[in-house]
């Protein structure tokens, strides 16, 4: 029997040893992907968010320490205890299995080498088909509406930034994995692209019957694609749960923070408001809530008693001691907004992930 989740992380932490002492980048966190779902991760700059990408698939780089436990459930055949694969079972898990657009991979193109050859080298380096790659690669670029023969016989810098992200979509999907990690893939783009790319990608993700974790800063942009949403801050999890819940019953007043913090979705992203206060220091998170520092609800137990989860709704889940008070202390009005994010101009016309994620976001 298929099981329900593809990808269960477990209690993963990161650390680096340091001068000034040990820095924990990742403290303990769970997260489940399901199968064919799409999961958004969210969370400010330095919380955690590449650290927690790289755990799902043992790359996180030395000197850091990666503990805890990360399993990937084919679609047939036993589970895998990723931490334990072999440097060979790695790179077979990495692209034909969970595939991965890191961070500023747009510039990892190689610029003296076509698109096409991008293509090709992939494929061969991991024994497929060739032709058979190829006419799979033309099918996804045109998915993303991409001229296929224009893109792969173009170079790098002939494409502009939209296009080249496309094309990265499309190389990282040419090997037909079950899972999409995307680290922040379109923050280099502006407004309208994003939500174009992302409404594209809606349409893939159902194509394909993908999986796709979509990690990004703006909680806003993920919102109408994601059928659910964990939010970290300070290298945990702090609010989890269906998309809907989590932006109508925003929980956690940090999240609610996230969301008052854009004034509505065609503003540029510059003009979002900062949160107030910075983010802990991975050296000396606070002994409490790591968010007590920073919030207009802490009190004496904040600082003392780092809260666990606490269900807030059905799957949804926020680690705050006041949470029943944050809604009237953090005032928030985007949701509606938020809702609209996969009818972005330039998509084309669904929203089905974004309806079948829950009640919807309106009021
Ligand atoms: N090699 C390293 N040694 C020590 N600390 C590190 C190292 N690499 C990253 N960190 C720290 O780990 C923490 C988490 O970093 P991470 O890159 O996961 O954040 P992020 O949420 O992805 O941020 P951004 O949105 O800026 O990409 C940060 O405090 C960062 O400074
Ligand atoms: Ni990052």
């Amino acid at each position: 029997m298929t099981h329900d989740n593809v990808l269960e992380i477990r209690n993963a932490s990161v650390s680096f040893e340091m001068d000034r002492g040990t820095a924990t980048v990742l403290n303990g966190v769970d997260l489940d992907v399901g199968r064919e779902e799409i999961v958004g991760i969210v969370g400010e700059s330095g919380s955690g968010k590449s650290m927690l990408a790289s755990a799902m698939l043992d790359a996180v780089e030395e000197p850091g320490e990666l503990a805890g436990e990360v399993t990937y459930y084919p679609r047939d055949g036993d589970p895998v205890d990723v931490l334990s694969l072999s440097e060979e079972g790695l790179r077979t898990l990495r692209w034909e299995e969970i595939a991965m657009v890191f961070q500023g991979a747009m510039s990892s193109f190689n610029p003296t080498m076509k698109i096409g050859g991008h293509f090709r080298e992939t494929l061969e380096a991991h024994d497929y088909d060739v032709g058979v790659g190829m006419d799979r690669a033309r099918d996804l670029l045109s998915d993303l509406y991409l001229d296929p023969e224009r893109v792969l016989s173009a170079h790098p810098h002939e494409l502009s930034g939209g296009m080249s992200q496309r094309a990265l979509i499309a190389l990282s999907l040419v090997l037909e994995p079950d899972v999409l990690v995307m680290d922040e893939p379109t923050a280099a783009l502006d407004l309208l692209m994003q939500r174009s790319i992302l409404a594209l990608l809606s349409d893939i993700q159902e194509k394909h019957d993908l999986s796709v974790v979509f990690i990004t800063h703006d909680l806003p942009l993920v919102a109408g694609l994601a059928d659910r949403l964990a939010v970290l801050y300070a290298f945990e999890i702090v609010e989890r749960g269906p998309a809907g819940s989590v932006l109508r019953d925003a929980s956690h007043p940090y999240t609610r923070a996230l969301l008052s913090a854009v004034p509505n979705l065609d503003a540029p992203l510059d003009s979002m408001r900062a949160i107030d206060g910075s983010a802990p220091d991975p050296v000396h998170t606070p002994a409490g809530c790591s968010y007590a520092p920073r919030c207009p609800l802490s009190t004496e137990e904040c600082l003392n008693v780092d809260p666990d989860p606490r269900s807030v709704g059905e799957n949804h889940t926020a680690r705050c001691h006041h949470w029943e008070d944050a809604a009237e202390a953090v005032p928030f009005a985007l949701a509606d907004d938020a809702a609209e994010s996969s009818d972005a101009p330039g998509s084309s016309g669904s929203t089905d992930a974004a309806t079948d994620g829950g009640p919807g976001v309106g009021r």
